[in-house]
């Protein structure tokens, strides 16, 4: 079946706007052609619409979403030790299901079609991926510290098995990655462990790295080197590998990410709200680094929606440079769309024939969207996730004039809402 996404005009890879079609090969879930007069055998209206790549939100926890607005207002550690893990202890795996659920389904809602998740009890994730129609690279947070040894490696095996069972689960859509949490609550004798496993297994490794600068001190009191010259001694940064945050890194750091083409995940929000420190995030792209952008948990954001974290992107990036030009709108697209594919290995970010057919329609005819001097600026300032009209993701429509269709959305709010009450009462 060939879907026409009509009358819309496109935003082509190199971050023009022209008016066209695009003609989607819903079978084989990729672009045949972008084009004027293309006819399918059904047709989406993009009339009065930009047709852009699906949003690509590099670091997340989705399932988190049952706890936004749960613990605000907190600095990383005390809120992680405080407030979230203590939570998360009480977590089932039809929890997680539920929570997983409510953030795939605000994701397609606001325009976000592929992402890159870590967390726990993740077949529950892989099975709301294939019934939500998203993309996604899959991994089992593991923490090592302050647990026994026997705890410790039951976790790291646990990330590893996930990572060899669903690699290419959903029809292709799951990929996978080992995934141990951060370099200071994994101890370096895991790393070199359970790494090399994960090459054997042909997956990427991901992790939360130089976040707070609390967590950066003890890396160099310790070892006497900087967190990523640390980890690349310990097996990661390897070209297919991303970390999340990279907000307190040197130039030498940087050198050695673009050396390596390790990528980088930016999430504004979350380092704003938990305080954690402003990315050099211009300093990064002028050095070659892959910037990806994400949202983090809805606990630390508190909203899921890519179009917030591009603003917040584009804001911060320049308030930490002190220079307005930093971080420019098109880098905000580029670090959402393009970046973001890049960054976590996965297919889309880019609207041209043989691309992955994972695109959103958002609706220009607005107050806050008129006049539409420079479409590429108001996607990183001025559209909000609710702008999005349709969202396809592997050539199938998951969301037809905001009406989603792989989810019963009433069904998923009243869900999430009873397990969000029942989990606070059992902490
Ligand atoms: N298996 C681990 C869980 C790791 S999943 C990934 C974890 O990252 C946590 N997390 C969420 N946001 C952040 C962040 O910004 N920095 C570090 N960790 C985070 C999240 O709460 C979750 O516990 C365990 O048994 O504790
Ligand atoms: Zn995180």
């Amino acid at each position: 079946m060939e879907l026409a996404v009509t009358g819309g005009r496109v935003l082509l890879p190199d971050l023009t706007v022209e008016r066209a079609d695009v003609l989607v090969d819903a079978d084989e879930g990729v672009v045949r052609a972008v084009g004027q007069d293309l006819a399918g055998d059904e047709e989406l209206d993009a009339s009065g619409g930009l047709v852009m790549p699906g949003l690509v939100n590099a670091h997340t926890h989705v399932a988190m979403t049952l706890l936004r607005g749960y613990a605000d207002d907190k600095p990383l550690d005390a809120w992680l030790q405080e407030d979230i893990w203590p939570a998360e202890g009480e977590l089932t795996p039809e929890d997680v299901r539920v929570g997983a659920e409510l953030g795939m389904l605000e994701m397609i809602k606001s325009g976000t079609t592929a992402f890159a998740d870590m967390y726990f009890h993740v077949p529950e994730i892989v099975d709301a991926v294939a019934d939500a129609g998203l993309r996604a690279r899959l991994g089992h947070g593991v923490v090592t510290i302050a647990k026994e040894a026997e705890t410790a490696h039951d976790d790291a095996e646990e990330s590893i098995a996930v990572a060899r069972e669903f690699d290419g689960a959903a029809d292709g859509r799951v990929s996978t990655a080992f995934m141990p949490h951060s370099l200071t609550t994994v101890g370096s004798d895991f790393l070199d462990e359970y790494v090399p496993q994960a090459r054997e297994a042909g997956v990427p490794v991901h992790i939360h790295a130089n976040e707070t600068a609390d967590e950066v001190d003890p890396i160099v009191e310790e070892h006497g080197m900087r967190p990523l010259e640390y980890a690349r001694e310990h097996g990661l940064l390897e070209p297919e590998d991303f970390v999340a945050h990279g907000v307190h890194t040197t130039p030498e750091e940087h050198e050695l990410l673009a050396e390596t083409g390790a990528g980088v995940v930016h999430c504004p929000a979350s380092n704003m709200k938990l305080a954690s420190g402003m990315a050099p995030v211009q300093v990064m792209h002028d050095a070659g680094v892959s910037v990806g952008l994400g949202t983090d948990g809805a606990a630390s954001n508190n909203d899921l929606s890519l179009f917030d974290e591009m603003r917040d992107a584009a804001m911060l990036g320049k308030l930490a440079a002190d220079d307005a030009s930093a971080v420019p709108a098109e880098a905000a697209v580029e670090m959402a769309t393009q970046g973001g594919a890049e960054v976590t290995g996965l297919p889309g970010g880019r609207i041209e024939p043989g691309a992955a057919a994972d695109l959103v329609v958002v609706d220009l005819d607005a107050p806050h969207l008129t006049p539409g001097h420079d479409l590429v600026s108001h996607l990183a300032y001025a559209v909000t996730g609710s702008d999005v009209r349709h969202t396809l993701c592997d050539g199938a429509v998951l969301m037809r004039d905001r009406e989603v269709l792989t989810m019963d959305e009433d069904a998923v709010l009243e869900r999430a809402e009873r397990a969000a009450a029942d989990l606070v009462q059992r902490v």
